[in-house]
Order: structure tokens, then sequence, then C-alpha cells
């Protein structure tokens, strides 16, 4: 896979106003991450109730964010917000700009998005659902060339799919299909990847095989990730930094060490756990039965 080269420096931290996402341009005070991402007092309400509220975050380009939280925290939602796929209030720009102030081709070439519960249309195959990851880089009478499908096909190898390419999408399980849509959204090739819960119908060896793919991409290609995670020791392992939403704001960010306690844990998650310390001094969350003496 191919990407331009985009290590950077880390930004520091968004400082400005609240802005209507209506607007165009950065607002004044707010540094944008080259390649990265800055959020800063978002607001979304959907349908009237408030989902989230002051968040804020910045992902430095090349860098990975686990976004973790309890059901219903705002996760998926914060997402959306990035993509420009909900309304909100506040700050957010994409490689230094508002998603809103570029067209959606050019999104699509920058931000590559796998929701978490995506429809599929079951007709189509493996590979042609992959090669639609092209789609942002068509003229638009134009067909895929050879090398676009060279692309998608050697993702499908790399996530294992290969062997399901002419398979139609709705003959697959629920974790090849989970990996059908990590693979389109990598066939776009887009130096920012948003993943909504990327792993959680995959068994523990496809989980670390689609982990490490983003990763190495990550660390090769200097890739963005942005993640929401229910696997707690997933985003310790992986992620640079987490971001901690309860009730739609964010409560807690930084290193996963310092945000995975035990004491943060059962605050926000009601869950009693033990956390280690695992390769590097990363966190591994283990699950404590309450009445564990028994
Ligand atoms: N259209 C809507 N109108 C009102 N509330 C909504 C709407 N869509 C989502 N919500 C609510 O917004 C909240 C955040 O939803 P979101 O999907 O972002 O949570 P999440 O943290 O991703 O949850 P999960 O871990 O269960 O996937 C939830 O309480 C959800 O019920």
């Amino acid at each position: 896979m191919t990407a331009p080269a985009r290590r950077r420096p880390p930004a520091p931290a968004a400082a400005g106003a609240a802005h209507a996402a209506t607007g165009a341009g950065a607002p004044r005070g707010v540094p944008a991450a080259p390649g990265g991402l800055v959020v800063d007092d978002l607001d979304v309400a959907l349908d009237g109730t408030p989902v989230l509220s002051g968040v804020r975050l910045t992902v430095p380009g090349g860098s990975w964010l686990a976004v973790i939280g309890p059901n219903g925290a705002g996760k998926s939602t914060l997402l959306k917000a990035i993509l420009g796929l909900v309304p909100y209030t506040g700050t957010v720009l994409v490689d230094g700009e508002p998603a809103h102030a570029r067209t959606l081709r050019e999104r699509a070439r920058l931000v590559a998005y796998a929701p978490q519960t995506p429809s599929l249309p079951p007709d189509m195959t493996v590979f042609e659902y992959a090669l639609l990851g092209r789609t942002p880089y068509l003229s638009y009478l134009g067909w895929e060339s050879r090398a676009d499908r060279e692309i998608a096909a050697a993702v499908l190898d790399r996530l294992g799919l290969g062997p399901l390419a002419r398979r139609r999408l709705g003959r697959l399980s629920g974790g090849e299909r989970q990996r059908v849509v990590l693979a389109r959204a990598l066939t776009q090739q887009a130096p920012i990847l948003l993943l909504d819960e990327p792993t959680t119908a995959l068994d523990l060896g496809h989980q670390q095989q689609v982990l490490e793919l983003v990763d190495h991409l990550r660390l090769a290609d200097g890739l963005t990730v942005v993640t929401t995670l229910h696997d707690l020791s997933l985003a310790g392992q992986y992620a640079d930094t987490v971001l901690l939403l309860s009730q739609g704001r964010s409560v807690a960010s930084g290193p996963p060490a310092e945000v995975l306690t035990e004491a943060s844990l059962a605050e926000h998650f009601g869950a009693r756990v033990r956390v280690d310390a695992g390769p590097g001094g990363r966190p591994l969350v283990h699950l404590v039965r309450p009445d564990g003496d028994r």
C-alpha cells in the first residue's frame, strides 16, 4: 500500500472558541495538526437530544487515538462529527480544515471510515465492494483502472480475504463482513483512518491480524488512526492516546496507562477490573468477578 509519508511533529492542544459547523476556514487561535485532527468544544445534539458536549481532542498526524467509553457514551457520534455526517457546533479540523470546507471527493481522499454497522448490498461481491474504495480517484465517467483493481486485490490478500473475493456479501459470516468493510476503507488509501469498533466480530487471530496491519500501515505510511474500541486491553496495546468519553463528555485523555486505571474504569463503566502492566508498560485490563473469592 502506498500513501504519502506524513510523519509530523505533534501539534499543540486546540484552544479556540466554539464556531458553527457551517463556517469556513480555521477559527483563530486553533492550531491545525498537519495530517491530523483537532476537535474543540464539540457539541452534537441528535433529534434534540444532547449527545456530545464540549468534547476536545488532538490527534497528531501519524498517531493512533483510541476512543473508549460505555455504551451510548457518544463514540460513534464523535467519528460521524469528524466526518461531517452529523450536525455539530464547535471546531473540527481535518488536516487543518473543517471537513465541510472540502468537497465530498476531497474528503474521501483524505479520510476513510469503517462504520460499526454498515448495510452491505447482499448481491455485490467482496472484490466489487473493496473496489468501491477507489471511487474518490475515478474520473466522473471513468472506470477503475488495472492499478485500482490491483490495490483492491492486494488489500484483500493482506486481510486474508483473497479466497473470498468472488463471494457475495450476503453469504459472509459476521467477522468476514467486518474485515470486508475494513478492506474497502484501506483500499481508499486515505491518510486518516476512522474505524468504529473494527474488531468486535473478529476471533482473536483476526483481531490481531487487523490491528497489526493497521499499525503497520500507520508506521510505514504515517497514517493517522482513530478507533473506537470496547476491548480496553487492545486500546492499551495499540493506541498512543486514549480518550475516555462518558455521557457525551471527555472525562480523561492521555497515554493508555494514565487513562486505563482501575478507579477510572470502575467509576465510568461500573466494572470491577484489574489493570496489569503488559509489554512496554502498556496496560492490560482484566475483568474481576465481584465475588471472585467464591
Ligand atoms: N437520532 C438520534 N436521536 C437521539 N439520540 C440518538 C440518536 N442517535 C443516537 N442517539 C443516542 O446518542 C447516544 C450516543 O450514541 P453513540 O452511538 O454515539 O454511542 P456509542 O458510544 O458509540 O455507543 P456503543 O458503545 O453502544 O456503540 C446514545 O445514547 C444513542 O441512543
